[in-house]
């Protein structure tokens, strides 16, 4: 009997969404990737529907964070400016192809004072979200800092990244296209993916959490395929180390005979 209760009807995601700019993608797939449909659809997804992926939200201060966060989680707008103390916390329940999917995000402060507090919650991040103000070109500089501080705590190697320009519906279209430029330019770099939004007007938030949660789900589904495969391998190895096992004992003789 399971506890809790069914996922929202408006946080299932059947299918891929899209990259928001071709330019600064994590990927530009149409679909999720065949092995992950099939495990899915075969139900060997295995400890990806029971875990909990962390993401955290980091960026300078009133960049946008949890007005980032509060639009998608709870649908709310706030135009009062209320620091982040430390840090907080909201959990998503998704369904990612048929699979129940948790994400928990981390919304961190941005004021230098709060900094090393909300630093010691950066570890264990399967994403990392980088927010910046697209009226601000400094809060876009100080992104790579930003991401070292992120990455202090984390293994590059495994941790998606997103850099995100917010209050969208402030910037000019002269001005937007300006520093969308220099932002497809440093998530290149950054090996991130690009997007904009506007948490007052919510365009882009649902479908920029989406992809959150498909591109991580994936990555989770695709490295517990890594981990059942190499099992696989382990147990035949230990088949054929049992000299009792008739089987085992040809493929020996095989191994042998190859050599
Ligand atoms: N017009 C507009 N204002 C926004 C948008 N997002 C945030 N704001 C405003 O920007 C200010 C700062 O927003 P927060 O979400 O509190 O900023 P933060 O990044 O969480 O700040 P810290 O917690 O101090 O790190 C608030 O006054 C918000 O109302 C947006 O998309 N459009
Ligand atoms: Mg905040």
């Amino acid at each position: 009997m399971s506890i809790l209760p069914p996922v929202r009807k408006d946080r299932i995601i059947s299918q891929l969404p899209q990259c928001f700019s071709k330019g600064a993608a994590l990927n530009t797939e149409d679909e999720f990737h065949g092995k992950v449909k099939t495990a899915c659809q075969q139900q060997r997804t295995g400890t990806v529907g029971f875990k909990i992926s962390k993401v955290i939200v980091v960026g300078d201060l009133a960049v946008g964070k949890t007005c980032l966060i509060n639009r998608f989680c709870k649908d709310v707008f706030d135009k009062n400016y209320k620091a982040t103390i430390g840090v907080d916390f909201e959990m998503e329940r998704f369904e990612v192809l048929g699979v129940p999917f948790s994400l928990q995000l981390w919304d961190t402060a941005g004021q230098e004072r709060f900094k090393c507090i909300a630093s010691t919650y950066y570890r264990g991040a399967q994403a990392v979200i980088i927010v910046f103000d697209l009226t601000d070109v400094a809060s876009l500089e100080h992104t790579r800092q930003w991401l070292e501080d992120a990455m202090k705590e984390n293994d590059p190697t495994s941790v998606l990244l997103f850099l995100v320009g917010t209050k969208k519906d402030l910037s000019s279209p002269a001005q937007y296209t300006l520093i969308e430029q220099d932002a497809i330019k440093l998530a290149d770099q950054m090996k991130a993916e690009y997007w904009a939004v506007s948490a007052l007007s919510g365009e882009n938030v649902r479908e920029f959490f989406f992809r959150v949660a498909s591109l991580t789900f994936e990555a989770n589904v695709l490295a517990e395929l890594e981990k059942s495969g190499a099992r696989r391998i382990g147990e035949v190895v230990q088949i054929n180390s049992d000299s009792n096992n008739m089987h085992a004992t040809s493929k020996k003789k095989q191994t042998k005979c190859c050599q």
